[in-house]
């Protein structure tokens, strides 16, 4: 649909605006006001300045739109056997990843530059406003480089997972040197990010140490699928590396935690600045899925580690786009608090992309938060608070969604 947007925008008569911004500020009848993609006032309605345009919220909610900081959109094909096997019982393992693969590189350009666009838009139409990619189904030079390429034009954020599967009759060391080498340098201009799995059945600790070394080299940013199926070296791995995410982090030792609490004790959370540390980002839609633990949520918070909560679509273990629902999870099963989990799932997924503060990389506006400055990236809910993300399980509560000041829903 296109819409003209007006020069400011007054949206006024907001029930609950849940800012989450560094003062975990939570305003009652409260207004907003952007210009352009920039939102210039917060406070109250009584106070609201005029504007161009005004929307009534009509005592609705108001939150930042959601930062899904993992997912894998690039493929074809589902998985749908092998999720009634396993709701059978069989237990999940990397390899179906080759399945994904097969399918991937049997379709067009168009064809999966089509899929990946459906699946942004599937994400949107949630309140899903900034959106983060991997590739890993492509899993040869060809196919990577246009995996990410695609990804380029559709998502915010590309992040390159050649280190996904070793393919069939690969080998595993060869596979390794060519993720490092020629791959790497063909996915190079359209990706911010690497990541490796590493579990068993997919990369070993030697393996993934060389993968992010040659990333890291390579000037890219690091992220690491760690500790999903059993404990393991990942998050150590994560951690010595200075990663700015670890993923998954289902099974962790008490020296896990301590080591995620020990990289963010030069952040200062009170004024944003400082050094981040490793984000430590729950997968909880993937979680039920695999009949896995959900990642322990709680207890990383409480050991004063930075969580993001990201729904990881992909067809193997986590087919779902929606963030409500990985929202209404942790707070219902991983015992977050509402306003832990929304933060987790805006604030958070913006903390693990470096992306949470205004013009921070390539001058680029941040997002997760709502603060003068930051991108109007906003997410009205058919809700008067956010509680009823959790309160009413399952109930589409999207309303409104404005993505960089431009209304998208
Ligand atoms: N665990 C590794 N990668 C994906 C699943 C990939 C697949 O099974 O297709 C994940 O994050 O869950
Ligand atoms: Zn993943």
């Amino acid at each position: 649909m296109s819409r003209t947007t007006p020069a400011s925008t007054l949206i006024t008569n907001i029930g609950e605006l849940m800012t989450q911004d560094l003062e975990h500020r939570v305003l009652k009848d409260a207004a907003l006001v952007f210009e352009g993609e920039r939102i210039s006032w917060i406070g109250s309605s009584a106070a609201a300045p005029a504007a161009d345009e005004r929307v009534d919220a009509g005592g609705r909610a108001v939150l930042p739109g959601w930062v899904d900081s993992h997912s894998h959109l690039v493929f074809a094909g589902d998985r749908t056997a092998e999720f009634e096997a396993r709701m059978s019982g069989a237990s999940y393992t990397a390899g179906g990843i080759a399945v994904t693969t097969g399918a991937t590189r049997s379709v067009s350009d168009a064809e999966l530059a089509g899929l990946v666009r459906e699946r942004v838009h599937e994400a949107l139409s949630q309140g899903t406003t900034y959106l983060e990619s991997k590739t890993g189904y492509g899993l040869d030079v060809a196919n990577e480089e246009r995996s990410a390429r695609i990804a380029a034009e559709l998502v915010d954020e590309v992040t390159y997972l050649g280190a996904h599967l070793v393919p069939a009759g690969a080998d595993p060391e060869e596979y390794t040197d060519l993720v490092c080498g020629a791959m790497l340098d063909a996915v190079l201009p359209h990706v911010r990010w690497a990541d490796v799995f590493c579990e068993q059945g997919a990369f070993n600790e030697d393996q993934s140490r060389r993968v992010l070394k040659a990333a890291k080299d390579a000037g890219l940013g690091l992220r690491v699928h760690g500790n999903q199926l059993g404990e393991g070296p990942g998050v150590a791995l994560a951690v010595e590396f200075g990663a700015a995410s670890v993923d998954h982090v289902n099974y962790l030792s008490g020296e896990d935690v301590l080591a995620l609490a020990e990289t963010w004790a030069h952040w200062n959370p009170s004024t944003g600045t400082g050094t981040r540390g490793t984000v430590a980002t729950c997968l909880p839609a993937c979680d039920l899925s695999t009949r896995q633990p959900l990642a322990p949520g709680r207890e990383l918070v409480d050991a004063g580690v930075q969580i993001a909560l990201a729904a990881n679509c992909n067809p193997g273990t986590s087919y779902t786009t929606s963030m409500a629902f990985c929202v209404t999870t942790a707070v219902l099963q991983m015992r977050l608090s509402v306003h832990e989990a929304v933060r987790a799932a805006t604030y958070g997924g913006a903390l693990a992309l470096g992306r949470d503060s205004g013009n921070d990389v390539d001058g680029q506006r941040a997002v997760g938060s709502l603060a003068v400055g930051h991108r109007a990236d906003l997410h009205m809910l058919k809700a008067p608070s956010a509680t009823h993300l959790a309160y009413r399980p399952g109930i589409p509560l999207t309303h409104s969604v404005w993505r960089a000041g431009v209304q998208a829903v």
